[in-house]
């Protein structure tokens, strides 16, 4: 073995020691079952080398058998078949169970593990990858576990076989210790050339369900901006990678398979013409010819068993380093055991914080980019306040910072003076609520979807849609609450999906509501019209909301305005139409913006009368 393939075999044992570890019951009743398998087939070879001398020998020099050789002959080879029948039952059973229940343990982890991970790790990891980890790299890990039982069992078998054949006769014997030496050495040389070729196929396994997600994912960009043929040629490209990795495989797989089969069989040849040459001098009777080449023949099986576990091994390998990475991923946000107060409107504060987001460029290179510098922001108990600024300057970074979807990288985020990072986890989510720009539905019911899956009556339920302006909408559809919505909220249009969003926020009476951007598909007199009823309706609500409409704006009792990354001013729309040049120039351009869109709506009304 070359020495980097054995640490590797050292690393693959201890992943496997790792499952047997998670399922030790289900795995040494395997084991058990394949054991009893092995020292039946060896029995079998004993079994079948009595008849041959009792029963059949007779019967051949007596030129015919009689009913009772007949029925002792089959009571022998059916008893044998039969406990070697029970053997395989108990261990494929066994086996099953211990294969899938820890592969399905290690699925519950890694998704346990993707939602506990911060924001900013998914930032980094696109969602095919994840498909590929919580899926073909679990399975990949652990589908050793279907050989390995048989493999282990079936070595009992391999030096129950060789004593026995030393027994039956030490000549024969050499010639089978000479076989199986020979068909491990070419296993190996076999694993050895199908490890790196294994691990390729394993890799661009992941790559394709990784483009095959975004191609999916991207289904709409992809139509409307004609692009079908140039996805289909990437999936194209990588699918002939795979295509080409897996050809490679089966080559190395064809080119081995032949030999391994021939060695047993050479060797069974060599027996034949080592035994019948004694029998014909009369040094060994032809019963023990028949039970040493009977037992080859067997026992090249658990060698193969063996090589199939080698052959296993280099896809554990890869499968376990994609599913740890994750399993081991730092960036988990760590949490304290602070209770926040449970009712009422929550002040928040942002204090000297600083944010970078990491990025990695083309060739893999990992750099950070600060996205927020020193930004101080004060949201008093109650009050209304709005971050307005240009396209990328950190508005959203902001929101995610004043809910603890990230951490800052210098300075505290506050909610009624307790550091967020000391908070109890779900401590935040329970008192505070984000509606974010984009809008996620659950292919579920208009219910299931503001609830989502929490206990409120359907008042609750009414009198939230009631202040997201969507009560009107929703009784209309085909079954009210109860409609279910499609896959992602396929049958509702973009401002309904907002409304029911935001509806699911309000049910949650928040002490702290963000809004980002979050009434950006709905026309403004609704948005008028929900902002203010979540005014009337939240007293005990301190809304921080991303505008980018007058309308909003002039709600807010203070306004923030930030500008790459930093706060820039802040105070009432007065003020700041006064004096900060950068802010007047935006809200000029959003008020000039609605003055259109109303002139419009007003001349296709005209055309319409
Ligand atoms: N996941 C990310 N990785 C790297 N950079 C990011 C990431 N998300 C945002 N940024 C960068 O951080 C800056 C602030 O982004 P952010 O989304 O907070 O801006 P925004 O003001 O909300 O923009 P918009 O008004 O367009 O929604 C931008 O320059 C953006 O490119």
């Amino acid at each position: 073995m070359s020495v980097d393939a054995a640490p590797s075999l050292r690393r693959s044992l201890a992943i496997v020691g790792v499952g047997i570890r998670r399922e030790p019951r289900w795995f040494a009743f395997a084991v058990a079952g394949s054991t009893l398998y092995g020292v039946m087939t060896v029995l079998t070879a004993s079994a079948i080398g009595k008849v041959t001398r009792e029963q059949i020998q007779p019967a051949v020099k007596a030129g015919a058998v009689t009913g009772t050789q007949l029925a002792t002959i089959f009571a022998w080879v059916a008893g044998a078949v039969l406990l070697n029948v029970v053997g395989v039952v108990i261990r494929r059973i066994a086996a099953g169970y211990t294969m899938y229940n820890v592969a399905a343990g290690y699925r519950r982890e890694v998704t346990r593990q993707y939602l506990r991970l911060p924001l900013s790790w998914h930032h980094r990891h696109p969602s095919g990858q994840l498909l590929s980890n919580a899926n073909a790299d679990v399975e990949a890990t652990w589908n050793v576990f279907a050989p390995l039982p048989m493999a282990l069992g079936v070595l009992v078998m391999l030096v129950a076989g060789i004593v026995q054949m030393v027994l039956v006769d030490p000549v024969m014997a050499v010639i089978g210790l000479t076989v199986f030496p020979a068909l491990f050495l070419a296993n190996l040389v076999f694993q050895r050339s199908m490890s790196p070729r294994v691990s390729r196929a394993q890799q661009l396994r992941a790559e394709v369900s990784e483009v095959a997600h975004e191609s999916f994912e991207a289904a709409l960009v992809v139509k409307s901006m004609g692009r079908e043929q140039q996805e289909a040629a990437r999936f194209e490209e990588v699918t002939r990678r795979l295509q080409a990795a897996n050809v490679e495989v089966g080559r190395t797989r064809g080119t081995f398979d032949p030999v391994i089969e021939a060695i047993p069989t050479i060797g069974t040849l060599a027996v034949l013409a080592v035994g019948t040459h004694q029998v014909a001098v009369g040094a060994l009777q032809p019963a023990a010819v028949v039970q040493v080449a009977y037992l080859i023949s067997v026992l090249a099986f658990p060698v193969r068993a063996l090589g199939w576990v080698l052959g296993e091994l280099p896809r554990t390998v890869v499968g376990w380093d994609r599913v740890d990475a994750v399993l081991k991923a730092r960036g988990e946000l760590a949490f304290g055991d602070e209770e926040l107060k449970p009712s009422g409107a929550a002040r928040s504060r942002l204090s000297s914080v600083d944010y970078s987001y990491d990025i990695v460029d083309e060739a893999g290179q990992e750099s950070r980019f600060q996205a927020i510098h020193g930004v101080s922001i004060d949201v008093p108990a109650g009050s209304t306040v709005a971050l307005v600024g240009p396209t990328g300057s950190g508005k959203s970074t902001l929101t995610n910072l004043t809910l603890r979807l990230v951490d800052p990288d210098r300075g505290d985020v506050t909610l009624d003076g307790t550091d967020l990072r000391q908070v109890a986890r779900g401590g935040v989510s329970s008192v505070a609520a984000l509606v974010p720009q984009q809008t996620f539905m659950f292919d579920d019911t208009v219910r299931g979807n503001i609830t989502l899956g929490l206990d409120y009556t359907d008042e609750q339920v009414w009198a939230a849609l009631e202040v997201a302006q969507a009560h009107t909408f929703v009784s209309a559809l085909p079954a009210g609450l109860d409609t279910r919505v499609g896959e992602r909220g396929a049958s509702l249009s973009g401002g309904q999906r907002q409304r029911i969003a935001l509806a699911r926020a309000v049910i949650r009476t928040p002490q702290l509501l963000v809004l980002d951007d979050a009434t950006s598909a709905v026309d403004p007199a609704v948005e008028q019209a929900i902002l203010a009823g979540l005014r009337r309706s939240s007293s005990g609500t301190t809304v921080l909301v991303v505008a980018y409409r007058m309308s909003t704006i002039t709600l807010a009792d203070e306004i923030v305005y930030v500008e790459q990354g930093r706060v820039v001013d802040h105070g009432t729309h007065r003020e700041l139409q006064a004096r900060c040049a950068g802010y007047e120039r935006l809200v000029t351009a959003y008020a000039r913006e609605a003055a259109e869109r109303a002139a419009v709506a007003a001349d296709e009304e005209e055309v319409v009368r």
